[in-house]
């Protein structure tokens, strides 16, 4: 049998597309004057299937889970962190909470598995796979069986979602170490070298940063046997990657529109994209993280973010940022007045 994950997901919807295309030629502005503004409204309704696309309800899934790399002093805080911050979600105190908070999303965490496990928490579903992946760099970091829960845990993630009524997917995560873990992602998708990819993270001083890139360097020799895209995600991935490609995979093949956050989420969709390419027209772009390397993974999908605030979290922070501007090119598409309506004068 085919694994869900790999079954082709159906194009946006042509027509509703060209009707939104239509409208937005009506409205009272200069052909093409909204830029962005006017294709996020058209790009909504084709994958919404409907000429005036609403993103009002919008759900959000963090991830957490730990790496084995962590122990390789590859980030600039502790392992701890990771099960410390399931608490700070849980409280409201993190900046996704804030920011989901603030714009009525609904914001749910899954810990997948942390060395400092908090528990059960408020808003914070368990589906622990293991404490931690394996160190990538003398083993998988996966086993198989890790790697299939991982995936099943975003596909669900997206059930809730679409029974929750949303009509947006974003996807955050939450692990001390996975800018590594990404990086390397990354390297082995695209063929590109360690350099190219790493970043700072955290805020890793030039020692990690070197530490850093070697741990890549290693780990891209020791799995140079891998050969495709879910055996790349299963050596070098997280818990947290593997379920973000899940629920990207699920939401575009069940029509759900995905606005992607930093870094991290891009290596995650970059490997959706790599594992089942009629993907690729469900992602939305947020913004350019700060982290060095997230541009090249960007343009692998000739993907244009959004914004550039120099933002470098995570937690579905950025997407979260960009969430205002699809509510407003929405609003304008709906509500601004045609130049029938207006009684202004066309070109
Ligand atoms: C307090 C705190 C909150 C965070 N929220 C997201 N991250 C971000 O930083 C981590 C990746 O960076 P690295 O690879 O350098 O460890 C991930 O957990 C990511 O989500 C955080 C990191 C910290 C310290
Ligand atoms: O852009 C990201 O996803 C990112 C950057 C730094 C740290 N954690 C995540």
């Amino acid at each position: 049998m085919t694994s869900w994950y790999l079954r082709a997901c159906a194009q946006p919807h042509a027509e509703a597309a060209a009707a939104a295309r239509q409208r937005q030629a009506q409205l009272t502005k200069p052909a093409g004057s909204l830029g962005r503004l006017e294709t996020l409204a058209i790009e909504l309704a084709g994958m919404q299937g409907r000429a005036l696309p609403a993103v009002d309800a919008v759900w959000i899934t963090v991830f957490a889970a730990d790496h084995g790399v962590a122990a390789a002093g590859v980030s600039a805080y502790p392992q701890a962190v990771t099960g410390e911050m399931l608490r700070n979600f849980a409280h409201g105190g993190a900046a996704i909470a804030v920011l989901a908070a603030a714009q009525q999303a609904e914001l749910e965490v899954v810990n997948l598995g942390v060395v400092n496990d908090p528990g059960e928490l408020p808003g914070v579903r368990r589906e622990i796979i293991a404490a931690s992946t394996a160190s990538f760099l003398s083993d998988a970091a996966m086993h198989d069986e890790q790697l299939e829960a991982a995936l099943a845990s975003g596909q669900r993630s997206v059930e809730r979602a679409r029974a929750g009524g949303a009509q947006l997917l974003i996807c955050g995560e939450m692990g001390i170490g996975n800018t590594t873990s990404a990086a390397a992602l990354g390297c082995a998708l695209l063929a590109e070298s360690p350099e190219h990819l790493s970043g700072r993270g955290t805020g890793v001083d030039d020692a990690g940063l070197r530490r850093k890139i070697e741990a890549i360097r290693k780990a891209l020799d020791f799995h140079a046997g891998a050969h495709d895209a879910r055996e790349w995600l299963r050596r070098l991935g997280g818990f947290e990657l593997a379920a973000m490609t899940g629920a990207y995979i699920a939401a575009a093949q069940q029509r759900l529109p995905i606005l992607v956050d930093g870094f991290v989420t891009t290596a995650a969709a970059l490997a959706a994209v790599k594992i089942q390419p009629s993907v690729r027209p469900w992602l939305l772009f947020s913004h350019r993280s700060q982290e060095a390397g997230h541009a090249r993974l960007l343009a692998a999908m000739d993907a244009q973010p959004l914004l550039d605030l120099g933002l470098r979290l995570g937690e579905a922070s950025g997407a979260a940022t960009a969430l205002p501007l699809l509510r407003l090119a929405c609003a304008l598409h709906a509500n601004m007045a045609t130049f029938a309506e207006a009684g202004v004068s066309e070109a």
